[in-house]
């Protein structure tokens, strides 16, 4: 699991590694660490290093420090380094220095361009973990003339490090070197930040408990379950899904469906296209209703099942049989719509919601906003519930304030139906046992794998993803989860 921290907790253990370090040893570390991904992003981009051009654009603080650093490291490579002084008052003196010393230029912003339309690579260090808000004045003004490919120095500035908010002016980076630990804006924001570098500068000892996780291939791995020796199709529990209309039956079949591949536990489905889920899934128990359904370890409740009277009464249903619940799409619209139905659920019985943007605002009754992670941890501490909040990068908020992330690599999965597919994924995986807040973590990385697997550079529809779930699972049951 990889541990991502908030600025508030690194700047904390940030002291204290400072304190037990020579001076100036921290910021060399990550300076040569930045000297040698521009030297490779040179490489790569224009086939040398020698000879090449970069500029430094020099914010006020230390991240100015560190490209400057870098800077001077790159002159001993044979690189031109010119520096930017955004602020030349509070430019970072020893790196100012070493650069000078090094041979690399110095100039102001109003002659900096051209500077910029014209060399090989750009390094960020405007703003770093102190970053408060959108670039402003001479920052804002340059990031427009940026022809070359930047290179972040911890964060690509005006991007918010906690919450990877955009107001304003920010930098686009194509790789984002980061020391010590990601930050949020690293997960919450991947296309502003480019391809992530860590770098290891030993603040691993001080760190504490992450604010935000992520879970590896291996996490998911060993969540899922796996059948043993002595298992049958009941003890590997039993999914139930109460899904789709007799008009619209595909949501019945992609959630049942996507049970069905999930785990080797059995499936019972039950509502009104029945015949149509028995048709494509043989080996799923359909029945007519929740009442004949039978016994199961957990409920996948909601897609397509329409928000009025007969929806909201099979959601009170399940809500009642005192099993873990996945209640997903139209089963949201019906809590924000009758909140006195999640009265009907056993308190303690774990909840999984699954609401997009949409859905979330109309559940909780505000507007998202710019921090994403507070207002689902909000949400997963109202109702008691894990939510699972979509989006390109998932969060999954457990009722505690644990955060897991998932960060799609792509987004083939903005495709109608594919929600439908996620819900029969988490379903099977509380059927099964698994804790709820890693079951919907594991269900998201599995999700988005599939529609990676399925889709290679292409559209893909739901079934596709649906269809390409086994695909995704023998992936990460091979160590090193190769990626496509
Ligand atoms: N503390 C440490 O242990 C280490 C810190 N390092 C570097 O130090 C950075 C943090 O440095 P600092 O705390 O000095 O601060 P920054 O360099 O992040 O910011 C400098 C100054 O920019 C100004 N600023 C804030 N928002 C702005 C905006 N929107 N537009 C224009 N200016 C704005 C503020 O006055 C702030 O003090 C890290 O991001 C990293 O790059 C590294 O050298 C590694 C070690
Ligand atoms: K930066």
């Amino acid at each position: 699991m990889q541990g991502i921290w908030t600025t508030e907790h690194l700047r904390a253990a940030e002291a204290r590694l400072l304190a037990a370090t020579p001076e100036g040893a921290l910021m060399q570390r990550a300076a040569f660490g930045v000297a040698v991904q521009a030297a490779d992003l040179l490489a790569e981009h224009t086939g040398h290093v020698v000879g090449r051009r970069v500029a430094l654009l020099v914010g006020a603080g230390n991240n100015g420090g560190d490209a400057l650093w870098a800077g001077s490291f790159l002159r001993r490579r044979g690189v031109a380094v010119t520096a930017v002084l955004l602020n030349p008052e509070r430019t970072h003196a020893a790196g100012l220095a070493a650069l000078r010393r090094s041979g690399g230029r110095v100039i102001t912003p109003a002659r900096a361009s051209q500077l910029l339309e014209s060399v090989d690579l750009v390094i960020d260090g405007i703003i770093g973990l102190s970053a408060r808000g959108a670039l402003r004045g001479d920052a804002a003004a340059l990031v427009g003339h940026i022809g070359a490919p930047v290179l972040a120095v911890d964060l690509p500035s005006g991007v918010d490090p906690d919450t990877g908010a955009v107001t304003g002016p920010a930098i686009t980076a194509t790789r984002t070197v980061t020391f010590g630990a990601r930050k949020p804006v690293h997960v919450l924001n991947p296309e502003r930040c480019g391809e992530v570098v860590l770098i290891d500068i030993g603040l691993a000892p001080e760190l504490g408990e992450p604010d935000l996780r992520r879970l590896d291939g291996v996490d998911i791995a060993a969540a899922w379950p796996v059948p043993g020796p002595h298992d049958n199709k009941y003890t590997q529990g039993v999914t139930g899904v109460a899904a789709g209309s007799a008009t619209y039956p595909g949501a019945a079949v992609l959630a049942t469906g996507a049970a069905v591949l999930a785990t080797s536990g059995m499936v019972r489905y039950a509502g009104p296209a029945a015949d149509v889920v028995r048709a494509r899934w043989p080996e799923v128990i359909a029945t007519g209703s929740v009442t004949d359904a039978g016994r199961v370890q957990a409920w996948v409740v909601g897609p397509g099942i329409g928000t009025g009277q007969e929806g909201r009464g099979v959601l009170r249903q399940v809500l009642e049989a005192g099993v873990p619940v996945c209640a997903d799409a139209d089963a949201t619209t019906l809590m924000a719509r009758f909140p006195e139905v999640l009265d009907a659920r056993e308190p303690g019985t774990p909840l999984v919601l699954t609401p997009h943007a949409g859905e979330f605002a109309r559940l909780t009754g505000h507007e998202l906003g710019h921090d994403r992670v507070a207002a689902v941890r909000e949400a997963a501490r109202k109702y008691d519930a894990v939510v699972l909040l979509k989006g390109n990068t998932t969060l999954v908020a457990a009722p505690d304030g644990r955060v897991l992330v998932n960060v799609a690599q792509g987004s083939w999965l903005a495709t109608a139906g594919s929600g439908d597919v996620l819900s029969g994924l988490i379903g099977a995986l509380l059927a099964g046992g698994v804790d709820p807040w890693l079951a919907a973590g594991a269900a998201a990385g599995v999700h988005s794998l599939a529609a990676d697997l399925a889709a290679r550079g292409v559209p893909v529809s739901a079934s596709g993803v649906l269809a390409a779930i086994p695909d995704a699972l023998r992936h990460l049951r091979h160590p090193g989860f190769p990626r496509p």
